[in-house]
């Protein structure tokens, strides 16, 4: 694929302390603004892969670029920025700060991130204006905006995650099973908002999920299992 947004090569990664790698995987890549449907059992990798993916974690050997830049080639400090810069992450849990305000949660990578404050800025008439814009296309109202986050609901909550993940447009955004607390209408209801935000940003989107049945809203699937090398046996449970 010319000019992948990411690009794995011959990644093999094996957590501390264990004989055996977890991850072996010859070639994964995704361009830009493609979406990712990443599925596999339960213990197969697959929120180790979006850590690699993100660069929270470094492969023993391999190469995991994103944006043409290897992960394993910048210093911690160059590689905090270059995820904050360009990736959007919705954590399983959500992960927002409970007594900043909804709003205060989604400006948080801009001010973290330079160019993400100025691809915010670009966008609106204030960076205020630019997270409401986000938080509206995540369906939340303005009322929502100036709660503290510890008093919305989880739906709301998964939604200020998502508004967050995006704002300043990053190149990707990956997504760890943020829909395992819903039930069906409110999972489809928040994969139509995701999938038409991540569009209109222009992000590329790697969704884990082990609920297979909304793979075919994803431009492309992909089995953890079948890629990777280290899962021989894995595959008939998929
Ligand atoms: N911090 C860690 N230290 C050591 N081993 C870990 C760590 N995190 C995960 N593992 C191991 O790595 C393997 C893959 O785990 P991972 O969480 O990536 O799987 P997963 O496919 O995301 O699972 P699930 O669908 O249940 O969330 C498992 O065997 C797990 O025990």
């Amino acid at each position: 694929m010319a000019g992948a947004l990411l690009e794995v090569k011959d990644l093999r990664f094996a957590w501390p302390g264990s004989a055996h790698d977890c991850l072996d995987i010859a070639a994964l890549q995704v361009a830009a603004g493609e979406t990712v449907f990443l599925h596999g059992p339960s213990g197969c990798g697959k929120s180790t892969l979006l850590s690699l993916l993100a660069g929270v974690l470094l492969p023993q050997s391999g190469r995991v670029a994103l944006d043409g830049v290897d992960w394993g080639d910048l210093r911690p400090a160059a590689r905090d920025r270059h995820r904050v810069d360009q990736v959007g992450y919705i954590f399983q849990q959500f992960n927002l700060l409970p007594y900043l305000t909804a709003l205060e949660n989604v400006l948080l990578p801009c001010r973290f991130s330079t160019r993400r404050r100025e691809a915010a800025a670009r966008s609106a008439r204030s960076l205020r204006a630019e997270g409401q814009h986000w938080l509206g296309g995540m369906g939340l109202d303005a009322a929502v905006s100036d709660r503290p986050a510890h008093m919305l609901s989880v739906g709301q909550q998964q939604r200020v995650a998502a508004a967050r993940a995006l704002i300043g447009r990053p190149g990707l955004v990956v997504a760890d099973e943020p829909t395992s607390a819903l039930d069906e209408d409110r999972r489809d209801v928040f994969l139509d908002l995701l999938l038409s935000a991540c569009a209109e940003a222009g992000s590329a989107l790697v969704f884990v999920s082990h609920d297979r049945r909304i793979a075919p809203r994803f431009g492309r699937q992909v089995s953890l299992p079948a890629i990777n090398r280290a899962a021989v046996g894995m595959q008939a449970v998929a």
